[in-house]
């Protein structure tokens, strides 16, 4: 699918988090012809660009805990973590975890994913902040919000970085506070 929108900063008072938005590079034709791929790598590269990203998805929201999405949400979500004072868990891909506590399948764009919760790690009754870097289709946060609530916790809320809006992710994600700093 083509995206050709310029990324919006959805609170457009942030004038750290607009400059950061300055420095996503846009690479026409990856991971396929006809995609736009948003590389946020060089805005979490730059000191300010990170601090206004990790400073925005924790802004006024409660939570006991962040759990960050394989893999560029672990960069991000553990940042988030860091700066608010709770721990993080990483949501993983399979055969990472040496114990699982849980799993849920998912349905991509193109076939069947699966994201593990590694045991010993989320407690009952916790509020979770999910964090990952992009919203696309939904299915990764939707089965990381599954992921969560199976272990009896709550989720504060799911933040990403950067929302596809045209892909309709937020539509599998009814009920669920979403967050985006950024939108194409
Ligand atoms: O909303 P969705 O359609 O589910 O897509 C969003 C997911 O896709 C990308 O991950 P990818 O699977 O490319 O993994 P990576 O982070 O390991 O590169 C991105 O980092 C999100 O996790
Ligand atoms: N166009 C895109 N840019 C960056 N990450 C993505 N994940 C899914 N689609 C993407």
């Amino acid at each position: 699918m083509t995206e050709q929108v310029a990324v919006q900063v959805t609170d457009e008072s942030d004038l750290d988090l607009r400059r950061a938005a300055a420095l996503i590079r846009e690479v026409p034709d990856f991971p396929e012809p006809g995609v736009l791929f948003r590389d946020i790598s060089p805005m979490l590269a730059d000191g300010a660009g990170l601090r206004a990203v990790v400073s925005a998805l924790g802004r006024d929201c409660q939570f006991d805990v962040v759990a960050g999405v394989e893999a560029r949400g672990f960069l991000v979500g553990a940042a988030v973590a860091q700066a608010f004072g709770t721990g993080v868990i990483g949501l993983r891909k399979p055969g990472k975890l040496p114990v699982v506590a849980d799993r849920v399948d998912y349905e991509l764009e193109y076939g069947r994913a699966t994201l593990e919760l590694p045991a010993d790690t989320l407690r009952s009754g916790q509020r979770v902040l999910i964090v990952d870097d992009v919203l696309a289709t939904g299915g990764t946060l939707g089965a990381a919000c599954r992921l969560v609530r199976q272990a009896g916790a709550e989720v504060a809320a799911a933040a990403v970085v950067l929302e596809l809006t045209a892909l309709e992710g937020r539509d599998k994600l009814m009920g669920e506070e979403v967050r985006a700093l950024l939108q194409a």
